[in-house]
């Protein structure tokens, strides 16, 4: 197992606490997805799930361990609360990984302990060990966290570390689990474990953090000038709330500033030495795969993902970069795998080309669903003069990557305009194969169709987001339509995309009730199953 301090383990949790995000569930064949674009991206460790938590997790941690876990990928990790049962399940889901990791986690903040958990500091002192202690029976490698640590009083949350170290654990990590903390504090907290933990030279310092105050990543990057050797941070910064510490932001901070961050490494000031083992020309189709699977839009003007980190707008600095690219631009658009030469295809472009760019974009198709792609890309071709990267990937994420079609929509249609009442008509195909229409008046169009389509699909849900995105620029660009509805305490998203809105917009909500639908029958398939069981 790595103990190494003089670089930065990337631990990735983007299908754990990234997954904890509002509408992101994910399937199992997604999570494989994920998962192999991980270990793609170099990833040391992947936080594939908590297996306690359903069957499907258990499910996804132990494939990913199985395909993705072999001895030169990535550790697979499985998150555990400190409770025998939790462990073990997360042992045996992990079994396949040639490295498997149990993270197993207690909160230590006296919030959490008198609210939460009911729990006394003495009992946490005598489970933590214990627990740590059984999840070293089934794997080498153990990983600690004191949940809450940013609220935690620091000389108990020695006292919890020592011990959990004692008994095991090869990783603590410390997480501001709230995102409550200031970047001095956190690096303060980091020095003051290293300072103050007897035996934490043992042990590799962790760090989590949430961005409630936007101050994930300043508070990760000031650890690591205390100490902090491993990141648990998320793609596009997805997680619980308003997120987890952006990896591509963590990543590209240390590669870019690495003249900076090496002395506290223990490097020479001068080293061109990456700091971490990430394949940054990943980082950009990476952060498309997870964004298209979610459904988590990334902002137009988030750092080094987003569609403007890399645009420049205004005639200065325009001009600067013409002279000098570097007057305005502090790294290259390469150097995260976005691809600026621009490779035209268009309604005359055959399979091979189609293909080829697929490829080059981080799309592994089976023939079939490149035949389906390839058939709707001369459809759009025939509409659009020009078909860019962000349509190619617009087309293939509406014809491939999608929830199974329950509900099928075979006819919108809707009038509209200054004066009339917008009025929408749609014809739905259900589960049973019947073709159903129905009508409906709405405040707008997208009102009415969705009212029309509610009367059809009778589910009732709170559309919580709508917004609709360009893909392209000009009066022929593909519409991306986003939307994300609530049902009960859970929220399901859709995404289309069309060259006309109105489509987009009723097919995302298609595939969001498909969603909400499918797992439904799921939940009710499982109830069934356990009154089977106990009767
Ligand atoms: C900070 C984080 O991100 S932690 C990870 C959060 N992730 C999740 O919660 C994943 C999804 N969760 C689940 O599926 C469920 O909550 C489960 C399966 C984990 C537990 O379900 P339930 O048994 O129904 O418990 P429920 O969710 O209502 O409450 C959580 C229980 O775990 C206890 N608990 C919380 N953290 C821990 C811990 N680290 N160790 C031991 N027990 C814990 C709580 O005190 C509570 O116990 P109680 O029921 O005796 O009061
Ligand atoms: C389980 C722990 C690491 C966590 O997710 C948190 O504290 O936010």
């Amino acid at each position: 197992m790595e103990t190494s301090q003089d670089r930065i383990i990337i631990f990735d949790t983007t299908l754990r606490d990234g997954e904890q995000s509002p509408g992101a569930a994910l399937n199992i064949e997604e999570k494989l997805k994920v998962a192999r674009a991980l270990a793609r991206l170099g990833v040391d460790v992947i936080e594939a799930g908590f297996p306690f938590t359903s069957s499907g997790d258990f499910q996804a941690v132990q494939k990913i361990a199985a395909e993705i876990g072999t001895p030169n990928g990535p550790t697979i990790c499985g998150l555990a609360r400190a409770t025998q049962k939790d462990i073990k399940t997360a042992a045996e889901a992990l079994k396949p990984a040639a490295k498997g990791r149990i993270h197993t986690f207690l909160a230590t903040s006296d919030i959490h302990l008198e609210y939460k958990l009911k729990k006394t500091r003495a009992e946490v002192l005598a489970i933590v060990p214990e627990m740590v202690a059984y999840a070293k029976s089934f794997v080498e490698d153990v990983e600690f966290s004191p949940e809450d640590a940013g609220r935690s009083d620091p000389e108990f949350l020695y006292q919890v570390l020592e011990l959990a170290i004692a008994a095991g654990a090869t990783t603590v990590n410390i997480p501001d689990t709230v995102g409550y903390t200031t970047p001095s504090e956190f690096g303060a907290l980091i020095k003051g474990i290293k300072d103050n933990v007897p035996n934490i030279d043992q042990a590799i310092i962790s760090v989590h953090g949430h961005n409630d105050l936007g101050l994930a990543v300043a508070n990760f990057l000031e650890a690591v000038k205390n100490g902090a050797r491993q990141l648990e941070c998320t793609i596009n910064g997805i997680g619980e709330r308003a997120g987890n510490a952006a990896l591509e932001e963590l990543v590209m901070a240390l590669h870019v500033r690495r003249q900076y961050y090496n002395p506290f490494l223990g490097r020479p000031a001068e080293s061109t030495e990456p700091l971490t083992q990430i394949n940054t020309q990943h980082i950009y189709k990476t952060s498309r795969l997870v964004s298209n699977l979610t459904g988590m839009m990334v902002q137009p003007n988030k750092a080094i993902v987003g569609a403007n980190a890399f645009a420049h707008e205004s005639g200065i600095h325009q001009d600067g970069v013409l002279k000098n690219r570097i007057t305005y631009e502090i790294m290259d658009a390469q150097s995260i795998g976005l691809n600026d030469n621009q490779i035209v295809l268009g309604k005359l472009s055959g399979r091979n080309a189609f293909r080829t760019r697929l490829k080059e974009l981080g799309f592994e198709l089976s023939d079939t669903e490149l035949n389906k792609a390839f058939v709707r890309f001369k459809d759009v071709a025939d509409k659009k003069k020009e078909i860019t990267d962000w349509d190619l990937e617009a087309i293939v994420n509406d014809e491939i990557r999608q929830p199974p079609e329950l509900f099928r929509l075979e006819l919108v249609q809707v009038s509209c305009g200054d004066g009339s009442r917008p009025t929408a008509t749609v014809t739905i195909r259900n589960p049973e194969g019947q073709e159903l229409t129905d009508a409906a008046i709405g405040t707008g169009p997208v009102d009415a169709i969705y009212k029309a389509i509610n009367r059809v699909v009778d589910i009732p849900n709170d559309l919580i987001e709508f917004s609709v995105q360009s893909v392209t620029a000009g009066i022929d660009a593909i519409g991306e339509v986003t939307i994300r509805l609530r049902y009960q305490d859970k929220v399901y998203s859709g995404r289309a995309a069309n060259t006309d809105i109105i489509v987009a917009s009723a097919r995302a909500y298609i595939k969001a009730l498909n969603r909400l639908y499918s797992a439904l029958q799921a939940s009710q398939e499982e109830e069934r199953a356990k009154t089977v069981a106990s009767s």
